[in-house]
């Protein structure tokens, strides 16, 4: 076998299908969607199917907005810059209570805001499961006191799923706007904004088989945001920038057929990870961060004594397997997994993190193959580690 990818919560392959239905956008309808002449109107039909797709995705109510933007992290951004420029133009504080285990594109905009404009922020730590509790919200939440309150639906290296119904309930009880970055949920478990009252919700093709370099901001009927790009007229002023219509139709694509997929994430995929998993923990001095029960289908998050998770994962590539330390983003760092921090893991452990990330594609074969390659890798690192 050539080579096999675990590494699906850093960008996953573009199912073909998406990328057959995006093709036609490229050389034959490739006009600007907003030029008035037949060259940028034959785009709408299938940008309108791609955008009904999201909306149904994400179960959004018809009167709410969905913003297409270049990713996640714009999205982030957005709504957390947005927020402060409407504190300020009120001249009222602004309060930002997240938690210490978001992405950074999250907790680097909130230390941003916090060290250039000083704005209070409460990053609530997790428990010893690696959750985010209501109780920690209910100690910091001050109604008529705090802004937003942002907490990530799931965590991209744990895979840990955070009880965001629960927090965003109470959050709106307290007057108080509620944003989630569901990158690690949209595509891999029900996400109903129906049944969770946020206000803002992030996603990004790339994380469920659409292609990278396009995302969408999720805003509730009633809310406004202050643009972070100004410019034309897209997305109702909202998104100054040409829409890039083969990607909006890709990411609408996408999120559909992920939909449609979340049966078979929730047992086959489960089933594999599982298996990976229950490998990995037959090894000694192996542990996997947080209980399975509270993680997303597809994510293992783990420790092995005594090997750096750098040394890992240069073995791993050289038999083909492709896994992270953490996250991609920080993957040059040989600093300390923030997540394991976090939780309180002791420093060694934090320097042992092993992220394989599974999906719709990966098959029984690569996970035997892998299960056979780790116990090798195990083996042969500890023989020589220094530490173990
Ligand atoms: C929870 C979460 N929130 C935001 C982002 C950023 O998405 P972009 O569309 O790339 O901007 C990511 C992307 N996490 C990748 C790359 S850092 C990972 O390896 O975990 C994410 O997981």
């Amino acid at each position: 076998m050539e080579r096999i990818y675990l590494d699906s919560n850093a960008t996953t392959v573009v199912d073909p299908l998406v990328k057959q239905a995006m093709d036609p956008f490229y050389c034959q309808m490739y006009g600007n969607p907003n030029s008035l002449h037949r060259f940028g109107t034959e785009t709408h039909p299938a940008m309108s199917i791609a955008l009904d797709r999201m909306y149904k995705a994400i179960d959004a109510d018809d009167e709410d907005d969905i913003i297409i933007n270049g990713c996640a992290t714009e999205g982030n951004n957005t709504v957390l810059k947005s927020v402060f420029m409407d504190t300020l133009a009120k001249g009222e504080p602004c309060h930002i209570i997240t938690s210490q285990i978001e992405h950074p594109s999250v907790l680097k905009t909130c230390q941003y805001l916090e060290k250039e404009h000083g704005i209070e922020v409460t990053y609530l730590p997790v428990n010893k499961d690696g959750l985010v509790t209501l109780d920690s919200l209910k100690a910091h939440l001050v109604p008529g006191k705090t802004s937003l309150v942002s907490i990530m639906w799931a965590n991209n290296e744990t895979g840990l799923i955070n009880p965001i119904k629960e927090l965003a309930e109470y959050t709106k009880q307290n007057g108080v706007l509620f944003h989630t970055d569901a990158v690690q949920a949209v595509g891999k478990i029900p996400v109903s904004l129906k049944e969770v009252p946020a206000d803002y919700l992030t996603f990004s093709a790339h994380k469920f088989h659409g292609p990278i370099g396009v995302g969408g901001m999720y805003i509730r009927h009633g809310n406004t945001i202050t643009p972070l790009l100004h410019g034309g007229e897209q997305m109702g002023h909202k998104r100054a920038g040409t829409v890039n219509v083969p990607f909006v139709v890709g990411m609408g694509l996408a999120i559909e057929l992920a939909s449609q997929h979340l049966d078979y994430i929730d047992s086959d995929v489960r089933r594999l990870r599982n298996k990976l998993e229950d490998a990995i923990l037959a090894l000694p001095d192996t542990i996997v961060i947080g209980d399975r029960k509270y993680r997303t289908p597809n994510t293992i998050l783990a420790s092995f004594k005594g090997i750096e998770g750098e040394a890992f994962l240069w073995d791993l590539n050289q038999n083909g397997i492709a896994a992270s330390t953490g996250s991609a983003c920080s993957s040059e760092e040989l600093e300390a997994d923030a997540t394991f921090q976090a939780m309180d893991m002791d420093n060694n452990l934090s320097h042992t993190g092993v992220r394989f990330s599974l999906s719709r594609f990966t098959t029984e074969e690569e996970i035997d193959v892998s299960i056979e390659v780790i116990n090798k890798t195990v083996q042969r690192l500890r023989a020589i580690s220094s530490t173990y």
